[in-house]
């Protein structure tokens, strides 16, 4: 997209888009589809042809013709009728249901497949308004759309059984339409605002109650239960205030409906009766016209009242739509795929540049950053917090593009840039570690499995003594199988990285990137997690971003970052001899007595 990227870029797609997605999505349910229309058309067919029936019985009567076989007529097609609108409501909701789940399905994977650069540009924020307000609220008006396409039905078969009658009788019921337009004109604006208005004093006043319900003991100390009932009652006489003026506005609007609908009946009393002293039609005819004037009535009010709940449904579908139509990323090209190493994998970044703000003329946080990391090596990256070792560290594991330079994988069957990889190809080959581990929701065997579906035991056993982590997973109460997890058994940072450790071993990169594996613990857990962390990086090749220098001193190699640029690169002890900022910054790590690793263990990993 062209324009700004601000911090809701999610593209929002326009309403005749959305409306192709949701006929769509309804044709792909082609049972519930025709079901639905199939009982909607008969159940306003029906509704038509009972007062066109009775303006017959009128004639009928008049003319004195028997009257049985138009009453057996009648109380078929009202049985017929009452059958089939009970059908219709069901059959919609259900094609309704299935359309809002479809959707919703589509727009939670489309969510979960977004890629981290959308994301980014994007703002989590509008994703997930995405993913749960607004499914939410097309999901809620599912049952509104059902009843909102039955009465467009009812209204266009009755403008066909006006038409039947007469179409001088049809003319005077559009009578009706401009007066309701007029209505929609002044109440739409004005409802808006309105309910606003009375959502946020309600809100203000559930405040003022549970500020005083909370503060109740500071309350009576300070004797302030007179001052907080003035609150309240302030509080709420604006939200009575509020709903009068919203209730007022309505009752108006109602009235003015009811105006039209006086008015049209009026027209069409008029216009009949002229009509049938003309000879043109008959009691009947008009009759008939007038009671279907009156059975349209409901119909015709449903889709007046519902024209603004329908057009928050609208909007909310069209960012539901937009999320849907997010391009999907390029599959790898299988050339690439078939050069690219899956084993003994090193890594080679050239000039890599990389700017958040895309704009023209924006700093770049990265600066044309060239590195070589042997397949089978590990090399630290330290510096200071901004420097844009988080920024490298995403960029080389393919999180998202850089905006400049190369990823390159080397190995044995050949060498491929990163960007020709999917993110599939990528995931198979490096394994991330960011700062943040999620445990997720569920058993520990299925957090850890999440890596490797179907893993063995022996092998969950496994991943778990190689990060340190089979002691306290044994004395779970129910070892793998306790659930772990947001609102199940609460596990510390430092476990929880422990656990992203292990399902790294599992899945078995030949690649990986560790983003500050030990900050979250303390320094006891910390040692802990470098320890996990140095036996996952052994034999692999590993980029490892290092805040703890014992952690970057373990590593073949250093990187020392600055402002966007490696400034230095070499082994610990290179580094020390150098006298440089890694000298500085090791001076200053020894000096306040962290218990630094001797730097020799780093020629044994
Ligand atoms: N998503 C983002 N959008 C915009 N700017 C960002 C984003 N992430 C990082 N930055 C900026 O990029 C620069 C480098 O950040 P980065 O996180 O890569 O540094 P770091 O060395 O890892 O820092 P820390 O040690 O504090 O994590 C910083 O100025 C940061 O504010």
């Amino acid at each position: 997209m062209s324009h700004d990227p601000g911090p809701t870029a999610l593209p929002v797609a326009p309403g005749r888009r959305s409306a192709t997605v949701l006929w769509r999505t309804a044709a792909a349910h082609p049972a519930d589809l025709a079901r639905a229309l199939a009982t909607t058309l008969l159940s306003s067919a029906g509704t038509v042809a009972l007062p066109l029936l009775l303006g017959r019985a009128v004639d009928v009567v008049r003319d004195g013709e028997p009257l049985t076989p138009l009453v057996v007529q009648l109380s078929v097609v009202a049985l017929l009728t009452a059958v089939t609108t009970a059908l219709a409501r069901r059959d919609a909701e259900r094609l309704g249901a299935a359309v809002a789940a479809d959707l919703r399905e589509r727009v939670v994977d489309r969510s979960l497949r977004m890629s981290p650069r959308v994301l980014e540009r994007a703002g989590s924020g509008d994703v997930a308004s995405r993913v749960t307000e607004d499914v939410e609220l097309f999901t809620a008006s599912v049952q509104l759309m059902a009843n909102v396409l039955t009465a467009l039905v009812t209204v266009v078969l009755s403008a066909v059984g006006f038409l039947s009658l007469d179409w001088r009788l049809a003319l005077a019921f559009c009578v009706v339409f401009p007066v309701y337009a007029g209505s929609l004109r002044w109440y739409l604006p004005k409802a808006g605002p309105l309910y606003a208005t009375e959502r946020s004093v309600a809100a203000a006043r559930s405040q003022v109650v549970l500020q005083s319900l909370h503060g109740a003991s500071t309350v009576h100390a300070y004797g302030m239960a007179d001052l907080q009932g003035d609150r309240v009652e302030v509080a709420s006489e604006r939200t009575v205030g509020a709903s009068r003026a919203a209730l007022r506005t309505f009752a108006r609007f109602s009235m003015s409906m009811n105006g039209a609908e006086a008015a049209g009946l009026s027209a069409l009393l008029l216009t009949g009766f002229w009509l049938v002293r003309g000879d043109v039609v008959t009691v009947g005819a008009v009759t008939a016209a007038a009671l279907l004037f009156h059975r349209l009535f409901g119909p015709l009010g449903t889709l007046l009242l519902s024209f603004d709940e329908v057009s928050r449904a609208a909007a909310a579908l069209n960012r539901l739509v937009g999320v849907v139509d997010l391009p999907a990323d390029p599959p790898a090209d299988p050339a690439a795929l078939a050069r690219a190493p899956r084993e003994r994998v090193g890594l080679v970044v050239r000039g890599l540049t990389h700017a958040y703000d895309e704009r023209p003329g924006a700093v770049p946080v990265l600066r044309d950053v060239d590195l070589d990391v042997r397949a089978g090596t590990s090399l630290a990256v330290v510096g200071e917090s901004g420097a844009g070792k988080t920024t490298l560290a995403a960029l080389v594991a393919g999180v998202f593009p850089a905006s400049a330079g190369t990823v390159t994988l080397t190995g044995p069957e050949g060498t491929v840039d990163l960007a020709a990889l999917d993110a599939e190809a990528v995931r198979e080959r490096i394994g991330v570690i960011a700062q943040e581990s999620h445990v997720f929701t569920g058993t520990l065997r299925e957090d850890l499995t999440l890596a490797r579906p179907g893993a063995s035991d022996e092998k969950v056993h496994a991943a778990l003594a190689v990060v340190g982590a089979e002691d306290w997973v044994a004395a779970l109460p129910a070892g793998l199988e306790t659930r772990v997890g947001p609102g199940e058994l609460p596990l510390s940072p430092a476990r929880a990285q422990q656990l992203a450790l292990a399902r790294l071993v599992l899945r078995d990169p030949p690649v990986v990137v560790l983003d500050e594996a030990t900050a979250e613990a303390g320094s006891a857990g910390a040692r802990d997690l470098e320890e996990a962390a140095l036996a996952v990086v052994r034999g692999r090749t590993a980029l490892v971003v290092a805040h703890r220098l014992s952690q970057a001193a373990v590593c073949d190699r250093i990187a020392v970052m600055a402002a966007g640029r490696v400034e230095e690169i070499g082994t610990h002890d290179e580094l020390l001899a150098l006298g440089g900022r890694y000298a500085r910054l090791w001076e200053t790590w020894a000096r306040s007595g962290q218990p630094a690793q001797a730097p020799a263990t780093a020629a044994d990993t």
